[in-house]
């Protein structure tokens, strides 16, 4: 068997915010490599580094020190243009706020990124169908983001984030405003998009209900890795 493509490797990140006249440390010192495919969450308390790392990853914020490889791009040596390139192309990003056009229907939210790759309205209809579909929601395509509930405002979300294939997908705490149910539904959604189509995720989250989901969880604690654990029974594989 062929070795899996590690398509985020990170090595000694640290990253450090002005405050005042010195600096707060955020990232102590990170080493992690994800393979394509993994469904992994970044969990740790309130502060430890999570956002923080997601932006990173992201290419939204480049580290003090160390490097930061992404699909085979240093995020430091990026200039902004050619960062935003790669988000655009190869990154699919879901918060826990869905972050929706309010004026826009739901087809024009999920067609947005793919306008911003110019590709053709006939490939765009086609490739905004089918992600509609993937999260259940072609019969809202013509809503507005306020005619939606929150679960299926993030189910947007998510087809807005898979619409262009991406290789990666971040999530920030994408169930922090969403109840249980909505919740479970979004994570399976999520986790049998990354079967399907390889896609691999990262989560930021300190929820219990999307720990359940996740097949590696790496464990933050001020700045640093704390544990990395390979999860072999999740909820997933036991409902399925
Ligand atoms: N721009 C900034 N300037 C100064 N400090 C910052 C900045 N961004 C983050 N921090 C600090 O870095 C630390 C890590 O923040 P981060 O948002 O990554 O934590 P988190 O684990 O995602 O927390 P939460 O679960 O509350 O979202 C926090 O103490 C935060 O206050």
């Amino acid at each position: 068997m062929s070795e899996k493509e590690k398509i985020i490797r990170l090595t000694g990140l640290v990253k450090q915010f002005p405050v005042g006249d010195g600096h707060f440390t955020a990232l102590n010192g990170i080493n992690l490599t994800i393979e394509r495919g993994e469904f992994l969450g970044l969990v740790g308390p309130s502060g430890s580094g999570k956002t923080t790392l997601l932006n990173i990853i992201g290419s939204l914020d480049t580290p003090t020190e160390g490097e930061a490889i992404v699909l085979e791009h240093s995020v430091s040596s990026l200039t902004a243009k050619e960062s935003a390139a790669l988000r655009n192309k190869s990154i699919g990003f879901i918060f826990q706020s869905y972050n929706l056009l309010p004026v826009h229907t739901v087809y024009e939210n999920v067609e947005f990124p793919l306008l911003l790759q110019k590709r053709s309205a006939g490939e765009r209809y086609k490739a905004v169908m089918n992600a509609l579909e993937w999260v259940g929601l072609t019969d809202k395509a013509a809503s507005r983001p306020a005619q939606l509930s929150g679960g299926e405002s993030q189910r947007v979300a998510i087809a807005r984030a898979m619409v262009k294939r991406p290789d990666v997908v971040l999530a920030d705490e994408p169930s922090a405003n969403l109840d249980a149910k909505n919740s479970h539904t979004i994570l399976q959604t999520m986790r049998q998009l990354n079967e399907e189509l390889n896609t691999t995720f990262v989560f930021a989250t300190h929820d219990e209900k999307v720990m359940q989901y996740l097949r590696r969880i790496v464990y933050l604690e001020d700045g640093k890795v704390e544990k990395d654990e390979i999860i072999q029974d999740s909820t997933f594989n036991i409902q399925n």
